[in-house]
Order: C-alpha cells, then structure tokens, then sequence
C-alpha cells in the first residue's frame, strides 16, 4: 500500500508537501514523528476521514468497510460491561478467532477475565485502552490502524496491546499501521519504523 503527493497546508502552514509513503504487510508499520507533525492527520487521510485540504494518491488502500480505525483518545459506551463491551465486538467480528487463536484466549484469560463485568467507566485509561484493542483485534478486515494505542498504558498492559497488535501481521498477515512515542517499547516487535518529521 503507497501514498504518493501527500500534501497538507492549513493557511500558510505546509504540514505536509509531496509525501511520499509505502506500508508493508508482515510488519508493524509505525510512524513516528514530533508532536504536530502530522501522524494522526496522515492516519485520517488514509482511512477517509481527513481534513478536506488533505490531497494525495492512495495506491491499494482498502475500502473505507474493510479499515479497522482506533482513534487516540476513544469513548465508548461507559455504562456497558468489559463482557458486554466485547460482545458487541464479538457480534461484528470474527468469533473463531478467539476459539482458534491461543493469543486471545490468553490474552482474554490473563487480562480480560478480572475485569469482565466492570463498566467500561470504571475502568482505568490503559485497561479501557486494553479492551478496546482487544475488540478492534477480533474485528476482520483488511488494514489495521491504531493512533497511540499505548499512551498512557502501563508497561504491562502495553504488551498485551502490542501483543495483540503484532498477532495482526504475524498469525493473520493483516496491514497494520500505528503511532507511536515509545519506540523503545517495540524492539522486539517486527516494525517498520517511518518518520514523518
Ligand atoms: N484547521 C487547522 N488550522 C491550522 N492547523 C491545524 C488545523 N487543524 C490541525 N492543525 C494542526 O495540524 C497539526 C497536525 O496534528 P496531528 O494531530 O496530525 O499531529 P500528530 O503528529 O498526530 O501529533 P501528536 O503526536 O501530538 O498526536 C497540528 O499541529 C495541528 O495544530
């Protein structure tokens, strides 16, 4: 999958001019960059829901149905359970994976079950974090975005969600691109690292 003439200005501010970018499968595509520059933007544009001034060629970029999209700072319905909360995701997603895929079911064991009947309001960020992760991963689709899914999350719960995130490329050979700040917390992950400055 490529972008080719990404180009971005607010007014006289040129975020992005020509952008060139290619994302690969069998890695996790991670783009790095300071505050501001631009990555969530980028991530927007990709999935379709940009900035009308972002301009710029999507080669093999999946339909907008077949795109799993966690944004950074996600809500969601705090009044319903952990369980409820991934049955939801369960109802629109691929149930097998969690009966097949051993990733899950520890995953789900270790992490999950402890807080299976708290609210999703309740929780703390990096568990709400967690269990939307989780969710995102039990989704089918083609590509895989997740904007930060690590920010404010201990270091524990950070490898339960890069966990789940690299079962995507290495056991389901999906697209999976993400941001991050922490590049020291992927070193063990196959990565491929992309700064946009
Ligand atoms: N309407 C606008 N006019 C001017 N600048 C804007 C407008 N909308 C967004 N920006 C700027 O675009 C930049 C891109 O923000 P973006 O969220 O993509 O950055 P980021 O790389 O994801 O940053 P972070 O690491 O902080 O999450 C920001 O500096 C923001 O101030």
């Amino acid at each position: 999958m490529q972008i080719k003439k990404y180009s971005l200005c607010y007014g006289d501010r040129v975020l992005a001019q020509d952008f060139e970018v290619d994302f690969f499968n069998h890695v996790i595509n991670v783009l790095t960059g300071a505050n501001g520059a631009g990555k969530t933007t980028l991530l927007d544009f990709i999935a379709g829901v940009g900035p009308k001034q972002a301009k710029g060629q999507k080669i093999n970029v999946p339909k907008q149905q077949n795109i799993a999209y966690q944004l950074q700072h996600i809500h969601f319905f705090p009044t319903l359970s952990v369980g409820q909360t991934i049955n939801m995701y369960r109802q629109i997603g691929n149930r097998s994976l969690e009966k097949s895929g051993s990733t899950f079911q520890t995953i789900k064991r270790q992490a999950l079950d402890k807080i299976w009947s708290v609210k999703m309001g309740q929780l703390s960020g990096g568990e709400r974090q967690m269990v939307l992760t989780y969710g995102q991963c039990l989704l089918e689709k083609e590509l895989y975005i997740f904007d930060e899914p690590t920010s404010g999350v201990d270091v524990t719960n950070s490898k339960v969600i890069l966990k789940m995130i690299a079962s995507l490329v290495q056991e389901r050979e999906k697209l999976v691109i993400m941001t991050s700040h922490n590049i020291e917390q992927l070193a063990d992950l196959p990565v491929k690292m992309i700064n946009i400055g």
